[in-house]
């Protein structure tokens, strides 16, 4: 498995702050699903904007799908994150556009012809569940529509990677476990997903890598659990052991 996703020894400081992360390294690998835990101020959500290019480290090299971050002109950066879906605890949402346009926004910037933008947007949804949605106003969805439709926006170009900060962190149990799951699937279809959580109790049962930071250093990593999945089948059966 190449590396979509390679940190070696990078540390941030926000400008006149302290050091909120240092000597990160680690990789994720493409076509993989991992999380990032610690608690609250352990620098989760500044890996995740390192990643996304929101903020440049201050040490060490940040790789993202093979390219070193601090070759990139300003030019580049932005047809750069398009390679990259976002999804975010508030959801960001347009709530005076209907859950459609707000799926369509970053095919619109970029330009698409309208009947592309249509396709997409469609085949989005459907992904998501909402297609029956797409003429309401975000404002008449539930949390966890409303995560969906971020996450419908979020794949609609089709990046190579999703990074998620805290996507379940304004949803009820329920929800947050549709949601998660909703990211395994499209990790299944070779989608790399890189989420920052507090919510252990929900994933300590999945069976992806953990990466856990506190005080801006990796202090624990848990390795990927083995799924039955993962076994050849037996001769006579399918892969679920049927
Ligand atoms: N814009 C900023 N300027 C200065 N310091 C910041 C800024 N943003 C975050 N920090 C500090 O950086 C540290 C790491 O913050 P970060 O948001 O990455 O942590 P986190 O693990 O995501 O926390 P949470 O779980 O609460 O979202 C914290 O001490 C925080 O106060």
């Amino acid at each position: 498995m190449t590396d979509i996703i390679h940190f070696n020894q990078v540390g941030y400081r926000y400008p006149g702050g302290k050091d909120v992360l240092s000597d990160v390294t680690f990789s994720l690998g493409r076509g993989e699903m991992a999380f990032v835990t610690g608690s609250s101020g352990a620098g989760k959500t500044t890996l995740l904007r390192l990643v996304g290019l929101l903020c440049k480290p201050t040490r060490g090299q940040v790789m993202v799908d093979d390219v070193n971050l601090a070759s990139l002109k300003n030019g580049d950066i932005a047809p750069f994150r398009q390679r990259i879906g976002m999804v975010f605890q508030n959801f960001n949402l347009l709530y005076d556009r209907t859950v459609f346009d707000n799926v369509a926004l970053p095919l619109v910037i970029r330009g698409f012809a309208y009947s592309d933008v249509q396709r997409r947007v469609r085949a989005a949804l459907d992904a998501v569940g909402l297609l029956n949605r797409e003429k309401s106003s975000p404002l008449t969805l539930s949390g966890g529509e409303q995560q969906r439709v971020g996450i419908a926006r979020a794949i609609v170009s089709k990046p190579a990677l999703i990074l998620a900060d805290e996507p379940t962190g304004n949803l009820d149990p329920e929800m947050s476990k549709e949601v998660m799951k909703l990211f395994e699937r499209f990790n299944q279809v070779g989608v790399s997903v890189l989420i920052a959580t507090h919510a252990l109790h929900l994933i300590v049962h999945m069976p992806h890598r953990i990466i856990h930071l506190d005080g801006g250093k990796i202090t624990a990593r848990r390795p990927r659990t083995p799924v039955l999945s993962d076994l050849p089948p037996f001769p006579g059966e399918d892969s679920r052991g049927r």
